[in-house]
């Protein structure tokens, strides 16, 4: 059973996203935004290092190998570590919107456990946005991209301008990441709505 708050229903006048036109082409990698993010940097040791790949429309797909590191019960996923895969996964989602948005809700449905050693196979879709709030779908599936599903979330993203991360972030971590030789990654990490 799954009872979503209302928070997660997207009023009448929502929309449907649409893909900005120079998001990635469909099957290609979205490689990581920030070194060190836990979700996906590759600079974060204890991390998921999750591999995010766009889809169709907006939609991404992602990998997560659940390793020692991440344990909650002997031998099984945490619960917490898994909702962070899902939140990753459903925050790439607006890189294809060419948003930037932070998690406000997350909403995490935990239907099977998740063993060490095992692949988590992610699927995000945006599905309405409304004015500044974004709202996305995830499921994490176990045994293969057509496995069961293991994990699932519902969640709403909330645009904010880039004042969001420099007000709030530490100094020196903004400072070292402005400083990337990675451009890219810098304009992904700071650009407003180009
Ligand atoms: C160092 C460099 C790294 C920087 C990286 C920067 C960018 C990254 C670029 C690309 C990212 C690519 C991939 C990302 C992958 C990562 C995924 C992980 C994402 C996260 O993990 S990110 C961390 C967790 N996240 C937070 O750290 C948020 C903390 N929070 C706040 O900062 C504020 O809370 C905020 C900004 C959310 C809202 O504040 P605000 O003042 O701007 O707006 P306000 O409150 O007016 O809300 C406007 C409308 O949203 C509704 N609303 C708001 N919150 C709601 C909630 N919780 N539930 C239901 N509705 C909600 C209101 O009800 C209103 O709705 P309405 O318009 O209908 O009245």
């Amino acid at each position: 059973m799954s009872g979503r708050t209302t928070a997660l229903t997207p009023p009448a006048d929502a929309v449907k996203p649409e893909r900005h036109p120079d998001a990635p082409a469909p099957g290609e990698i979205i490689g990581t935004h920030y070194d060190r993010c836990f979700g996906c940097g590759d600079g974060a040791p204890h991390g998921l290092h999750l591999v995010t790949r766009a889809g169709e429309g907006v939609r991404v797909t992602a990998e997560f190998t659940v390793q020692e590191a991440h344990q909650g019960a002997p031998g099984l996923a945490h619960g917490g570590v898994l909702a962070s895969a899902l939140d990753e996964t459903l925050g790439t989602l607006n890189w294809l919107l060419r948003v930037i948005a932070v998690t406000g809700r997350l909403e995490t449905d935990f239907v099977r456990p998740v063993p060490v050693g095992t692949v988590l196979h992610l699927e995000a879709e945006a599905v309405a946005v409304a004015d500044r709030k974004i709202y996305s779908t995830a499921t994490g599936r176990i045994g293969g991209p057509d496995g069961p599903v293991a994990v699932r979330a519902d969640a709403l993203f909330i645009e904010v301008k880039v004042d969001h991360f420099m007000d709030n972030g530490r100094p020196a971590e903004i400072d070292a990441a402005l400083a990337d030789p990675d451009q890219l990654k810098v304009a992904r990490a700071f650009e407003v709505n180009p």
